[in-house]
C-alpha cells in the first residue's frame, strides 16, 4: 500500500472523507500539523466515521518526523503547478502521496526539493484553478491502488 500524506490540512470534512477513504481501502493516513482544526471536531465526527476508521491515522509535527517514522519509497507532490499526469507514474508499494492545505497548496519549497517527475497533476480544463482536496487524494489511491492490482494489506485479493 501506499503512504497518503495531508500536509496541514484545514478544513474538517476533506480530512473526514480521507480518513473514511483509507479505511476502506487501507491505506495509511499521515496527517502533518499544524492542522486547522481538532480530530474530535464535530465536523469531522459528522462524517459518519466509526471509531475503528482512526485506527490508521497518525499525526507528526512536521513532513521530516513522517520520514523518520516510516519506510518509505519514492515522494510524490500532488499539485496543480506540476507537469507529469498523475497517471503517469508507476507506483511501488509504500510510496508516498503528499497533498497540500486546501487554502494554499503546498509550500514551494517542498516541491521544488523534489524532482519534476515527482510533481504530479491531474488534468483540468485551462484556467481551472484546482480540485478539491478530497477529491484528488480519492483518485490518487484508486489511480495507484489499481496500479498494485488492489493489493490487500494481509496479502489476500
Ligand atoms: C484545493 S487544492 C489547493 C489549491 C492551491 N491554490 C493550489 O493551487 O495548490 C488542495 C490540494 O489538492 C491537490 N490538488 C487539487 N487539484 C489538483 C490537481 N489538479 N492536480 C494535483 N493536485 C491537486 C493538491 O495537493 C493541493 O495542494
Amino acid at each position: 500500500m501506499l503512504h497518503i500524506v495531508l500536509y496541514q490540512p484545514e478544513i474538517p470534512p476533506n480530512t473526514g472523507n480521507v480518513i473514511r477513504l483509507c479505511a476502506n481501502t487501507g491505506y495509511q493516513l499521515h496527517l502533518i500539523e499544524p492542522l486547522g482544526f481538532d480530530l474530535e471536531d464535530k465536523k469531522l465526527r459528522r462524517a459518519g466515521l466509526d471509531y475503528h476508521e482512526f485506527a490508521n491515522l497518525k499525526r507528526y509535527p512536521d513532513f521530516q518526523a513522517f520520514v523518520e517514522q516510516n519506510d518509505i519509497g519514492t515522494v510524490y507532490a500532488l499539485t496543480t503547478k506540476g507537469s507529469r499526469p498523475h497517471s503517469e507514474a508507476e507506483f511501488k508499494e509504500n510510496d508516498v502521496l503528499v497533498f497540500g492545505p486546501e487554502t494554499r497548496g503546498l509550500p514551494a519549497e517542498f516541491i521544488e526539493a523534489l524532482p519534476k517527475e515527482q510533481r504530479l497533476r491531474l488534468p483540468m480544463q485551462a484556467n481551472s484553478r484546482s480540485l478539491n482536496l478530497s477529491n484528488t487524494v480519492a483518485v490518487m489511491v484508486y489511480e495507484s491502488w489499481r496500479q498494485l492490482g488492489y493489493k490487500m494489506p494481509n496479502g489476500d485479493q
